[in-house]
């Protein structure tokens, strides 16, 4: 019986795609940039064709790709079926050869040992232990913004997430320029962004390649990834060995690495244990998708989308001052109090998603709605789509924080962009409370002290910022600068005397 339905469900057709050359299939077709877009019209284009159907087919050189437009199709696969959907795409490129098969993000779904240490440390009980770092890394930012105008904002940004995965990772304070960790990290999340770029090499597609030797014409990706292979290693180990020689010393500050050290026995080698535990922190050092060369994204579209709306700003200041007592700071203390600063933060991941395309992995068989998803297939979930859904958010392309309001509270029958913006099932992102709470303290510390606006060239002329996005695994705003201007003298005080009360 079980053979009979095998082979029916082998039977039964592809769902619909663009047409297929022979051998190579849709290898020509796959884009490189907006991919998200691309998938979106094409999946629109066959919504019209074949009536029944909101997933895609296409075959990159003999692997499968699926790609989910609609939410109702990824909740069915990724969320209830999970049990088949929750692996990883295989990325030799990337976990063979470069070295970064420590990296929870890329594991297939062995890394249940390294998810069950991430739950400890951030589930929504525990990570109020995280909250003097964010903090810290903000009014850090806060003061660089004090120096420099904001001018160039982007940089100062990079810093404040920088910083702030380093302390959680590793209980380890960075300095405030040229920091050698911090450039450990950008040098491993560089190439890193580069060797998964969609398309680029063609060993993540045709993994046979990985076999080929390194002195073959043609094998020049190999010598790449021996090269960048050297950055992955270093970010794993300089600030890891740091972290443990301080909890040696001084037991540490509390930090991940300090909270899972301090349950093992530690030996001359490193055990089982001790490796998940220097896994799962290199994962975090890398920012976990956050850190890209071009900053922190979702604090960057949001200072972007801020500045395009002066009245959007204008209230959340508006907001801000009704609730903090005068020469006082927000802290988490008043989250409950400022429901706009979050729907400030929701509406930005939902209009400028930083990880549009979520790609998993059919670990067997299966069938969806008549047609046939081949084991090994990659399964693609377009959170872009389902997040400019217009059933679902009216008037989807325009920055409207008021959808998630209804009477000064934050309205929970609007579906919260959390369904899309943090992926699905079992891998769904184990950062999620702390990111929010952090963009938030971030997004609140800003409007509360500084007013917003575009920056000046010498000549007077406002500097139109491109609103170019970078597309590749994460999609970040490029650079672009801004005017940070103090609200007051007392808000330049207030800051200033942050750095005295961090040192204590
Ligand atoms: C705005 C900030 C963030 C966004 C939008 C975000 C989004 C995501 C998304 C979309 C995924 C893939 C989920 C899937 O495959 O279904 C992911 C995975 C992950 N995220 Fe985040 N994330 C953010 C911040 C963080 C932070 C602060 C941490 C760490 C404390 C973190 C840790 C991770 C890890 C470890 C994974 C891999 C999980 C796995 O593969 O099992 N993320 N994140």
């Amino acid at each position: 019986i079980l053979l009979c339905r095998k082979r029916k469900r082998e039977l039964l057709p592809l769902p619909p795609g663009p047409r297929k050359l022979p051998i190579v299939g849709n290898l020509f077709d796959i884009p490189i940039d907006l991919g998200w877009l691309v998938y979106h019209q094409w999946s629109r284009l066959f919504l019209t064709i074949c009536v029944d159907t909101d997933i895609l087919h296409l075959d990159v050189a003999g692997t499968s790709i699926i790609v989910l437009d609609r939410y109702e199709a990824a909740w069915e696969l990724f969320e209830k079926r999970s049990s088949i959907y929750s692996g990883r795409p295989s990325m030799p490129m990337v976990t063979e050869l470069m070295g970064w098969d420590f990296n929870t993000g890329f594991m297939q779904y062995g890394a249940r040992e390294h998810r069950r240490l991430l739950h400890r440390a951030f589930n929504p009980g525990a990570i109020p232990a995280f909250r003097p770092h964010a903090l810290k890394a903000t009014h850090g930012l806060l003061r660089r913004l004090l120096d420099d105008g904001g001018e160039d904002v982007c940089p100062d940004i990079r810093q404040w997430a920088g910083e702030f995965s380093i302390s959680v990772a590793y209980g380890l304070d960075v300095k405030p320029k040229n920091d050698p960790y911090i450039e450990l990290a950008e040098d491993g999340v560089r190439s890193l962004l580069l060797a998964a770029l969609p398309g680029k090499f063609l060993v993540n597609t045709i993994p046979i390649l990985k076999y080929m030797p390194e002195w073959m014409p043609g094998a020049g990706f190999k010598r790449q990834a021996k090269e960048w292979r050297k950055h992955a290693r270093k970010m794993l180990d300089a600030p890891y060995e740091a972290a443990k020689r301080n909890l040696r010393n001084t037991g540490g500050r509390a930090s991940f690495s300090v909270l899972g050290l301090e349950k093992l026995n530690l030996t001359e080698t490193m055990s089982h244990e001790e490796e998940n535990v220097q896994g799962v922190a290199g994962t975090l050092y890398a920012g976990a998708y956050g850190l890209t060369p071009h900053d922190h994204p979702t604090l960057a579209s949001c200072i972007l989308l801020l500045m395009d709306h002066p009245e959007v700003f204008k209230r959340a200041q508006v907001e801000v001052d009704s609730i903090l007592q005068p020469g006082h700071l927000p802290d988490f203390g008043d989250m409950e109090s400022l429901p706009y600063i979050m729907a400030i933060i929701k509406e930005t991941m939902r209009l400028r998603v930083i990880v549009p395309l979520v790609p998993h992995m059919a670990q067997a068989e299966d069938e969806y709605n008549g047609y046939r998803i081949p084991k090994d297939s990659i399964v693609i979930a377009n959170a872009w789509a389902m997040l400019q859904d217009d059933s679902t958010y009216s008037d989807p392309t325009s920055f409207n924080p008021d959808r998630f309001m209804k009477d000064g509270k934050l309205n929970r029958a609007v579906k919260d962009p959390g369904h899309a913006t943090w992926g699905f099932g079992r891998r769904i992102c184990p950062g999620r409370y702390l990111a929010l709470e952090t963009l938030w303290i971030g997004v609140a510390s800003l409007v509360a002290t500084f007013n917003l606006t575009k920056a000046v060239d010498k000549d007077g002329n406002i500097i139109e910022p491109s609103h170019e996005y970078e597309s590749g695994l994460v999609a970040a705003p490029l650079p672009f600068k801004c005017s940070f201007i103090p609200r007051s003298n007392a808000s330049v005080d207030m800051i200033r005397l942050t750095s005295s009360n961090n040192d204590q």
